[in-house]
């Protein structure tokens, strides 16, 4: 799966670029999706994630670089590329005016199947992506969800091995992007190759092998997870507290502690471990002080976005806010 020769690339493709008039939209991409993987295009609104889309799925061409898709060249050979690969997402192929399962043997008849083999196709994707109920319901009536999942349904007809989910929980309820979630994870189970982009970072966290951050036309970084996370600082210990005094009082011992005077609060540079906990306890143990609240922050991606795609700094350590932090 993490292999990279040539064959084992879903995706490939090297210095990408597209203006729109005088707006840069991409600056010269390189994007390199494995087979079987998860990649996940994240980035602020207008970045370029659904051109970056458009350019890959042969939607618009290029105006500079080059890519393959599917083993096939996206510039010589854009059909098959689109033989070989599925799109949903902001531009839906859903029609509301016909019932969901007659969308589906739509798609069934635009990639030629017969009318048994769409049928069955049909059953099978109504039933795995729990329309059934629903199917001789026109579309429009459908919720958000049900939409999304009759899209995917929809692209999964011609039996896709790449797909490109653009924004594919954008306006769900929590629970819906969970079974989303859980829909993506099972075509990847089944040996789809799954490219996303998302301005949600959880999103990314939860489902990518590797996630690209789109930043002013171009991959501000790329890696894992956990190597994103690494990127940059801000594990800290943060300490609050009620009284004033002993906040003085503890801003003074703590002379290394970045001070928020507002807040009542203290920030402990950590990298969140068991032993440095520890040592921060015994610490404020024996200098006395007894802090009203105490929070544990972790770096998380959310931390590394703003730090990439902030204008000003892509070293500061985040606030309290913009964070998850763990109580105790
Ligand atoms: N057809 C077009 N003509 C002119 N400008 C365009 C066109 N399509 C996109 N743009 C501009 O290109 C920039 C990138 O748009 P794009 O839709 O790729 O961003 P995005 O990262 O997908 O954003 P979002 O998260 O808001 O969907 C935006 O500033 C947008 O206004």
């Amino acid at each position: 799966m993490t292999t990279t020769t040539p064959e084992s690339l879903a995706i490939a493709a090297e210095g990408l670029r597209k203006s729109y008039g005088d707006k840069l939209v991409l600056d010269g991409i390189d994007l390199v999706v494995p087979t079987g993987s998860v990649f996940a295009l994240l980035g602020p609104n207008g970045a370029g994630k659904t051109t970056a889309v458009k350019i890959l799925s042969t939607l618009i061409t290029t105006d500079g670089g080059q890519g393959r898709v599917g083993g096939h060249d996206l510039a010589t050979d854009p059909q098959s590329v689109r033989a070989a690969i599925g799109v949903t997402g902001q531009f839906s192929a859903v029609d509301g005016l016909i019932t969901g399962e007659e969308n589906m043997l739509l798609m069934a008849d635009l990639h030629h199947l017969s009318r048994a083999e769409g049928r069955r196709v049909t059953a099978e994707l109504l039933e795995r992506f729990d329309l059934v109920e629903a199917a001789k319901k026109p579309a429009s009536t459908y919720s958000g969800g049900m939409k999304r999942r009759l899209d995917i349904a929809m692209t999964l007809v011609g039996s896709p091995r790449i797909i490109f989910l653009d924004e594919p929980t954008t306006g769900l309820d929590p629970r819906s992007r969970h079974n989303m979630w859980g829909i993506i994870r099972g075509l990847v189970a089944g040996g789809v190759t799954v490219f996303l982009t998302t301005q949600y970072l959880e999103e990314a966290d939860e489902l990518a092998d590797r996630i690209a951050v789109l930043n002013d036309g171009r991959i501000a970084a790329e890696g894992t997870a956990d190597e994103l996370k690494r990127l940059i600082p801000g594990g800290h210990v943060r300490l609050r507290f009620t009284d004033p005094a002993s906040y003085q009082g503890a801003a003074v011992s703590l002379r290394d502690a970045t001070r928020d005077d507002e807040a009542l609060s203290l920030q402990i540079p950590s990298d969140g471990s068991q032993r440095e906990l520890r040592s921060i306890l015994d610490w404020l143990d024996s200098a006395g002080i007894e802090a009203d609240e105490l929070t544990v922050h972790t770096p998380d991606l959310d931390d590394v976005f703003f730090a990439l795609t902030s204008t000003t700094s892509t070293a500061t350590v985040p606030g309290p806010t913009q964070s998850k932090e763990n109580a105790r």
